[in-house]
């Protein structure tokens, strides 16, 4: 769900996927039976065991037929709320079949920058990222306390819990994962974020006691809030309460879907739960380094893990002018933006690369033209390049070089930046390895550890996939 809501800087927000007419008839409500044995049913699995989460049963009982209530319509007939160590979380309280609709929130009951009161509104400027109005929505109606229309839910949020979000984390912290270009994401989103502050903050000051005393700080839990839990759709950014109490399983088909037909947004299961199972869906295809610094968590092995690459062409090379030119000319990336058009034509991404036999999708192709253009050492070679691709799909350096030893040698000098990537690599995982050994800390500094090191493991995992391969395709093209 990571919703890049604005602008390429910002991954933030839960992407949810629109589709069209699903013809639900929202069922009639009937709260008070229905919230009975909702208790009934949580308690006789509340201490049970799923999938090594130990199941809480949590004190928001309220919380769904409140919901109801305000919806005018049922939301969910098969989940209960409860704890897990992913923190409120949503467990199955009666069995789930695959393809069951397991909740349906109205976006009447859904809270977006409309939400703004009209004289605050009319004070931001339009500059103002919507994760930062939807941060002012929420920062007003926590203030309101009992007097706000959405207190059970603004009183659900984890507003008390240090969250691990990269923003929150300190130089030292932050040196663990330096080389990743993580690091940068983070210095700009904070920055982001600071500027949204002085934006706004003369309008909380505007409104006198009651939100003066609106910290920086306070802002920051408010938009790392809204990031981690506010989904981008046509109806705009915005938090769907209890959609956004279930936790992110990054192999689940579940996703969040919006039915603009029926005004609704919508998860349907992607597998069978028994009783007291914690229900997880995909907030999106999201790499470690998107989860931390966007959602404060990471996942062992994360199958949407990437490393950028980035090739510079040699300031000593005689044709650098002449490549640089064909570079600009033909890498260009689509639909970037005019920010980062100028950076990216030389950046690339690798996935893990599955086939290691130098044969099948391997690395993107890309990055090999990109390398074939690079080992070219005359003229002559590189107006080779531009014939072909003028004869074939207008791309350059998209097939084998005719000779063998280039073709060879530009894979090898590929090969020889993925190994000192890999030696980085390995190095920064040795020393955060040794200070694990020889230091016992506890609480956030060692959760924030173990994210670093998955996030540098999954690094090499690609790199190590990608040396493979490309040694094995030097190997066969002898
Ligand atoms: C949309 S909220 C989900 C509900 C949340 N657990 C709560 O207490 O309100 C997203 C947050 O839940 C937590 N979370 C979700 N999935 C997780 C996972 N697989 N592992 C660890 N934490 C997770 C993270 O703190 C994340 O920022």
């Amino acid at each position: 769900m990571p919703f890049r809501a604005r602008t390429a800087i910002f991954r933030w927000s839960l992407h949810s996927v629109p589709y069209s007419a699903h013809h639900h008839q929202p069922h009639s409500l009937h709260s008070s039976s229905y919230s009975s044995s909702i208790l009934h049913k949580f308690s006789s699995f509340a201490q049970s065991q799923v999938h090594g989460q130990s199941v809480e049963p949590c004190d928001d009982d309220g919380f769904l037929p409140w919901l109801e209530r305000k919806a005018g319509c049922r939301v969910s007939s098969s989940l209960l709320i409860g704890k897990s160590s992913y923190g409120r979380s949503l467990f199955a309280s009666k069995a789930i079949k695959t393809g069951d609709c397991i909740l349906k929130v109205p976006y009447r009951v859904q809270i977006t920058a409309d939400n703004l009161p009209a004289k605050v509104k009319s004070l931001i400027s339009e500059e103002v990222a919507n994760i930062a109005k939807l941060a002012v929505v929420l920062l007003i109606e926590q203030k309101l306390g009992q007097d706000s229309q959405w207190n059970p839910y603004i009183s659900c949020l984890p507003w008390q819990e240090e969250p691990h979000n990269m923003i929150f984390w300190n130089e030292s912290e932050l040196e663990m994962i330096r080389q990743s270009s993580i690091y940068l994401e983070t210095i700009n989103q904070k920055s982001q974020i600071e500027r949204d502050f002085l934006a706004i903050r003369p309008i909380f000051e505007c409104f006198g006691q009651s939100f003066g005393d609106i910290t920086y700080k306070d802002f920051m839990y408010a938009c790392t809030l809204v990031g981690s839990r506010a989904w981008g759709s046509t109806n705009g950014l915005s938090l769907i309460p209890f959609a956004d109490f279930v936790n992110h399983d990054g192999n689940s088909e579940a996703i969040v879907m919006s039915d603009d037909d029926n005004q609704l947004s919508e998860v349907t299961s992607d597998r069978d739960y028994a009783p007291g199972e914690q229900v997880l869906i995909r907030y999106g295809k999201f790499s470690n380094a998107t989860l931390m610094l966007d959602f404060g968590f990471t996942v062992p092995y994360n199958i949407y893990d990437q490393v950028q690459i980035q090739l510079d062409i040699p300031k000593h090379d005689p044709l650098h002018k002449m490549k640089l030119e064909l570079m600009q000319q033909y890498f260009v990336p689509p639909n970037k933006d005019a920010e980062n058009l100028k950076h990216s034509w030389n950046l690339f991404t690798i996935k893990e690369v599955r086939s290691a036999k130098g044969k099948g999708k391997g690395l993107p192709q890309s990055l090999r033209a990109f390398a074939r253009v690079l080992s070219c050492t005359n003229r002559q070679e590189l107006d080779d390049l531009v014939v072909e691709a003028a004869q074939t799909d207008g791309r350059l350096g998209r097939r084998p070089l005719p000779d063998v030893n280039k073709e060879i040698q530009a894979h090898l000098m590929l090969s020889s930046l993925i190994t000192q990537l890999i030696e980085e690599r390995s190095a920064a995982i040795m020393s955060l390895e040794e200070s694990f050994n020889s230091s016992s800390y506890c609480g956030r500094v060692s959760v924030r550890r173990f994210m670093a090191r998955d996030l540098l493991h999954g690094k090499l995992r690609i790199l190590n996939s990608a040396s493979t391969w490309l040694e094995n395709y030097c190997r066969s093209s002898f």
